[in-house]
């Protein structure tokens, strides 16, 4: 049975995506503290998987995540999720909007409700939790008139009342999780490859377009170009690239081989289907809307 790692306690979005992706498997799901304790998990083999939250539609890519996949762990990426990012106020039941003096949140998570939270609750101090089911619990338990912003599931589990639904920017939010492996997946037919490099040589013109051009060598469509510091020289970058394909495929591993040669740095994060939505339609999964 495989086990797959999620940042807990139950009621995050990433549980929504760890069951999202544990469906039609002989899987049991693992909570843990912190992100970086789903990557220890799996590279201890305390977990066969993990899930990790890559991009939001509001707040862009989680840099954290990112910085992970660079620096700390050589596991693989072998899969991706889409999952609607439906938030909610939260209190002690009996308590009202114009009560709360304190607001317990994740930290992406009030990114993504800005708009709401300067209306609605202007002045009130917040607090950063570890998740979208910690605050909840962490506002219940909290003396003064608090509230969290929070999953539905959460409040469920917490016994926390409602005082706002749907309080994210967007009614659109969605938030993409990758799945880390000890292996990525094999070839479906329909497949992304995630990888980064950079320029361990002199700073030429054309460094960067000489290394793209050798996808547009081989007709292979980039989905995704942004660049990270590389933590060691100031204004230098390493660049994440998404492209569609897999690395055995003969094409994409001639160009990835050649980027390799520009560059001097590539490192391949692995190849993974492309995600079809839960019904194998592109569209994101509708299991996190309200019950
Ligand atoms: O706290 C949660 O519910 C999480 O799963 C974490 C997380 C994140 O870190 O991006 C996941 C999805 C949402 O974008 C907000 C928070």
């Amino acid at each position: 049975m495989d086990t797959i790692a999620y940042l807990g306690p139950p009621g995050t979005f990433s549980e929504e995506a760890a069951l999202a992706y544990a469906a039609g498997r002989d899987a049991r799901l693992l909570p843990l503290a912190s992100i970086p304790a789903v990557v220890t998990a799996i590279e201890t083999e305390a977990a066969t998987a993990g899930v990790l939250p890559i991009e939001n539609l509001l707040e862009g890519s989680v840099s954290y995540t990112l910085d992970l996949l660079i620096h700390e762990t050589n596991l693989q990426i072998a899969g991706e999720i889409v999952v609607p990012i439906r938030q909610y106020l939260l209190a002690r039941p009996g308590l009202q909007l114009s009560d709360i003096k304190v607001l317990y949140a994740h930290p992406q998570s009030l990114a993504q409700c800005r708009r709401f939270v300067e209306r609605c609750l202007p002045g009130v101090a917040t607090v950063a939790s570890l998740s979208n089911s910690a605050a909840p619990a962490e506002a219940l338990a909290d003396e003064r008139p608090a509230a969290a912003i929070g999953t539905l599931r959460a409040a469920e589990l917490v016994g926390a009342s409602i005082l706002a639904r749907e309080i994210a920017d967007s009614p659109h939010n969605v938030t993409r999780f990758i799945v880390l492996a000890r292996e990525d997946s094999p070839p479906t037919g329909d497949d992304k490859t995630s990888f980064c490099f950079g320029f361990t040589r002199e700073d030429r013109p054309g460094s960067l377009v000489g290394a793209l051009q050798e996808l547009a060598a081989e007709n292979i469509n980039m989905t995704k170009l942004e660049s990270r510091p590389t933590r060691a020289i100031l204004g230098q970058y390493i660049f994440l690239v998404d492209i569609n394909g897999h690395h055995r495929d003969p094409h994409v591993a001639r160009a990835l081989e050649r980027i390799r040669q520009h560059t001097g740095m590539l490192k391949i994060f692995g190849s993974y289907p492309r995600w079809q939505g839960a019904n194998g339609n592109h569209h994101p999964s509708r299991q996190g809307e309200e019950r």
